[in-house]
């Protein structure tokens, strides 16, 4: 099943139009990556899926519902959105309760919060002894954990991730992926992540998308890249360029 179809997808700011004829599909259970060239709108679609940019013609389908514009309750509990920068998306004067308890409290979750926050807690990987504390007492690594603990607390079936580790010092990078990885077999989770890096879309996903000028140019399975069969030029300069080989012409000529 298709947990995401999004076809023919443009989306604008003002009177700029930043996406183009954009369609692909993530079935349940996959790692579906957009890379691609810095300003190319891959962050714009994610955020046109969970409904933080509403200027978009086309079609977003969430789990066999047509999307509609903006922000609502019921697709809260079906999407999460994870962001790049775990320093700037968690309020520095709530404690790591009060920010995993806000989902529950605002969605009117039945229950004993506290159990469920723990629960988290541990499924992150963080000690319980984190719950009382502030973002500023967290490493850059942990308080990822914090956020991805946030985006979980409400069960969403699919995560929207933009660049969830670019953020991290190299060392904490490794972790958080294999975390994500975890949730995913764990959970059944759906992921749509953006990032920049072919490593990390070797290590942790299904398929990708490569995005240009806002326009996909490429959809292709991973073993595709491993394999080094991208077919688009532009697909093929990035996999040189993460490989080391910018110029692979001079290269064969040295
Ligand atoms: N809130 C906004 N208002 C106006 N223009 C925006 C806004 N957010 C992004 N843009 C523009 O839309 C285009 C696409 O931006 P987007 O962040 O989606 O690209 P991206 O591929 O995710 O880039 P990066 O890899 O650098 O994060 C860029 O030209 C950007 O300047």
């Amino acid at each position: 099943m298709n947990i995401l179809e999004i076809s023919d997808l443009n989306v604008s700011y003002g009177t700029s139009q930043v996406v183009h004829d954009v369609s692909f599909s993530v079935k349940e259970g996959e790692i579906f990556a957009l890379c691609g060239e810095s300003g190319s709108g891959k962050s714009t679609i994610l955020r046109a899926i969970a409904g933080l940019a509403t200027e978009w013609t086309g079609a977003i389908s969430v789990l066999g519902r047509a999307r509609e514009r903006g922000l609502s309750a019921r697709f809260a509990s079906e999407c999460q959105m994870v962001f790049q920068d775990p320093y700037a998306s968690l309020h520095p004067r709530k404690t790591i309760d009060a920010t995993l308890s806000e989902p529950l409290r605002i969605h009117r979750v039945a229950g004993n919060h506290g159990d469920r926050i723990e629960e988290v807690l541990d499924s992150v990987g963080l000690d319980r002894r984190f719950r009382f504390r502030f973002p500023h007492q967290l490493s850059g690594g942990q308080r990822q954990r914090v956020a991805i603990a946030r985006a979980l607390m409400l069960q969403p079936r699919l995560l929207l991730l933009d660049e969830p580790t670019s953020a991290l010092d190299v060392s904490v990078q490794a972790e958080v992926l294999n975390l994500l990885k975890k949730l995913r077999r764990e959970q059944g989770l759906t992921y749509v992540m953006v990032t920049h890096s072919m490593p990390v879309i070797s290590f942790l996903c299904d398929r990708l998308a490569v995005m240009r000028h806002g326009r996909v140019v490429e959809t292709a399975d991973v073993e595709q890249l491993k394999a080094d069969r991208m077919t688009d030029p532009y697909s093929q300069e990035l996999v040189a360029l993460s490989r080391g080989r910018p110029d692979q012409k001079s290269e064969k000529t040295q």
